[in-house]
């Protein structure tokens, strides 16, 4: 992808839903109508106690996830304190010796939990790897600070899921992660019941779905790139619900979501802000009418000269493992059978896939949606 992705191109190549797929590069006449930037959308009235201010943002926000798949969340309410602490927590311990890094190394886990070297990742197998270093946490019934009971139909929950650094220089990122984790899942609620408005649902339709939702951090530090022929996570969808993505300043800009004609979009860092981006299981459940947009970060500032070290934040929110979901009643087609399938079933096929495959150049599948 990184070495195919440039409009010279004829084709970019992706991973969607896990499959490998591609999208011409359209030029010139052949252009179609497609989207030039991300907006941003002041999300202030997701507080407000009137349903009419709270509508208003889901119109916004509703088109956003129709045409583009990706905004900005600007005023989010979210402490900008709490945000830079956590990214002062999360180099400290990108900046740990590996040994202590190691401790809790993700193939020791079975969700893929903990620390996950640089390389490791490969989204893209024409690239040497996922020029990036991760740290992986998410629900973990077991765990005191997410305050869950276990449900009883998911006895596995029950069983620790995440790994924390138990080494003294380390015992900082916990609670650090923690104070940032439970933040984002609150706004996450919150910006569920703005999807349902936009949706045309009761504000409360997803709740039920929601009540112990599949979440995730993942810290992320992409170093700068030594090559063009490099990147920090290859073209892909996310496999969640939504996600909500903190950046670090970097001079030129490193996430880039692709539109409709097979171009690259910049999505530049803007201080406190969140990118906001639709991901599989609302495709999904919309038939395809939201789009989840496929991106990838390439962290090019060595090419401009700085050099800069970039972090990231992004919160994967999804339903219940537990739930079953299937296309939204009002976006079903007369006469066709739509199958219902079970989050935690789908997530886990989702994570071997990423996991094992290979994109096979010649079996591609072609994809033109924006
Ligand atoms: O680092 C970023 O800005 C985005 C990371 C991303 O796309 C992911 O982890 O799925
Ligand atoms: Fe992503």
């Amino acid at each position: 992808m990184a070495t195919t992705t440039e409009t010279i191109s004829e084709y970019v190549h992706y991973h969607d839903g896990g499959i490998p797929g591609k999208r011409r590069v359209l030029t010139g006449v052949d252009a179609k109508p497609t989207f030039n930037a991300v907006p941003k959308i002041d999300m202030q009235r997701i507080y407000s106690p009137h349903l009419a201010d709270r509508q208003q943002l889901a119109d916004e926000v509703g088109a956003a996830c129709r045409d583009i798949g990706f905004f900005y969340a600007v005023n989010h309410g979210i402490d900008e304190e709490l945000l830079d602490q956590t990214f002062d927590a999360v180099k400290k311990y990108f900046d740990l010796p590996m040994e202590v890094k190691m401790e809790c190394h993700n193939q020791k886990a079975e969700k893929f939990r903990g620390y996950e070297k640089f390389l490791e990742g490969k989204l893209d197998p024409s690239t040497r790897g996922d020029l990036k270093e991760g740290f992986l946490m998410g629900e973990d019934f077991t765990d005191p600070e997410q305050k869950l009971s276990p449900i009883p139909s998911l006895a596995a929950t029950s069983k620790p899921r995440n790994q924390w650094p138990t080494h003294p220089t380390a015992l900082f990122f916990r609670p650090a992660i923690y104070n940032y984790y439970n933040a984002m899942l609150s706004f996450s609620r919150r910006l569920l019941r703005i999807f349902a408005l936009a949706l045309a649902l009761p504000e409360d339709h997803f709740d039920t779905l929601t009540t112990h939702p599949m979440t995730n951090v993942r810290a992320v530090h992409y170093p700068p790139q030594p090559s063009p022929a490099d990147v920090g996570i290859g073209a892909h969808t996310d496999f969640c619900w939504f996600t909500l993505v903190c950046q670090s300043r970097t001079t030129s800009p490193a996430l880039e979501v692709l539109n409709g004609n097979g171009m690259w979009i910049p999505v530049d860092h803007e201080p406190h802000t969140f990118v906001v981006n639709i991901a599989d299981f609302l495709k999904l459940v919309t038939g395809g009418t939201w789009a989840s947009t496929v991106h990838r970060v390439r962290n090019i500032s060595k090419e401009s000269g700085m050099g800069e070290e970039r972090y990231s934040m992004p919160f994967f929110f999804s339903p219940n493992e537990d739930a079953k979901v299937s296309v939204l009643e009002r976006f079903r087609k007369e006469g066709k059978e739509y199958d219902e399938f079970v989050v935690g079933e789908y997530f886990q096929q989702r994570l071997d896939i990423d996991r094992t495959t290979h994109l096979d150049r010649d079996g591609q599948v072609e994809n033109t949606r924006a």
